[in-house]
């Protein structure tokens, strides 16, 4: 995809901030440190767009980022953080359910899985969650720069075992590091956004 435009539009903490206009979405999801601040500046190949942790659990809000004009991208919170109070988790994990339950324009999640480690528990909760409120999910294996190649297949093999994924959700090999997959991610994207 050529991107022509592409600006962070609300850094929303409330539901009442979400943007209210007609453009399909998609979110990204995934475990605090991941790479999803990364994915996106990578895939947009906007390099400061999105912020990129040095500390994780630094994405307190629902980042909406409107491209080309046409669709939003939404950075969530990672989630599996363990420094943010209990009573602060609470109040987040209301504002999700909020997001992840009733936004019409969400036509997809992006669940981002560190190719090196099996999914985690929450990786696994998260998955079982999205798949519960019937959202469509693509896993993209990210890291990949940090193991050989011939690893990659049984790794991918591994998250789809673990995750029991539903045969039509796909897995891409992804680097923000190198660029990796990012033609097959946009392909995976675009058939979530405009499908
Ligand atoms: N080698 C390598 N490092 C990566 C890759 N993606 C992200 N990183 C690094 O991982 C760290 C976390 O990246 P972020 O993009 O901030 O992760 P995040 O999921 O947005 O984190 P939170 O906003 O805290 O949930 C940074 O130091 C990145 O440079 C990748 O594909 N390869
Ligand atoms: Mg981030």
């Amino acid at each position: 995809m050529k991107i022509n435009s592409a600006e962070i539009i609300i850094s929303a903490a409330k539901p009442h901030q979400f943007p209210t206009g007609p453009f399909p979405e998609v979110a990204l999801s995934g475990r605090s440190n991941v790479g999803k601040s990364s994915f996106i500046n990578t895939v947009l190949g906007r390099k400061g767009l999105a912020r990129i942790s040095q500390r994780p659990g630094k994405t307190q809000t629902l980042n909406f980022y409107f491209i080309n004009e046409r669709f939003h991208f939404v950075d969530v919170p990672g989630y599996g953080y363990a420094k943010v109070s209990k009573k602060e988790r609470e109040a987040w994990g209301k504002v999700m359910e909020v997001y992840f339950q009733e936004r019409e324009q969400l036509k997809g999640v992006v669940q981002l899985i560190d190719i090196r480690h099996k999914p985690t528990e929450d990786d696994v909760m998260m998955y079982d969650w999205l798949k519960y409120h019937n959202c469509r999910v693509l896993i993209i294996a990210t890291k990949a720069d940090k193991i050989p190649r011939g690893k990659w297949d049984k790794h991918v093999k591994e998250i789809k075992e673990h995750l029991e994924m539903d045969k039509d959700d796909k897995v891409v090999v992804f680097s923000s590091e190198t660029g990796l997959g990012k033609d097959k991610a946009w392909k995976e994207m675009e058939n979530l956004l405009f499908s």
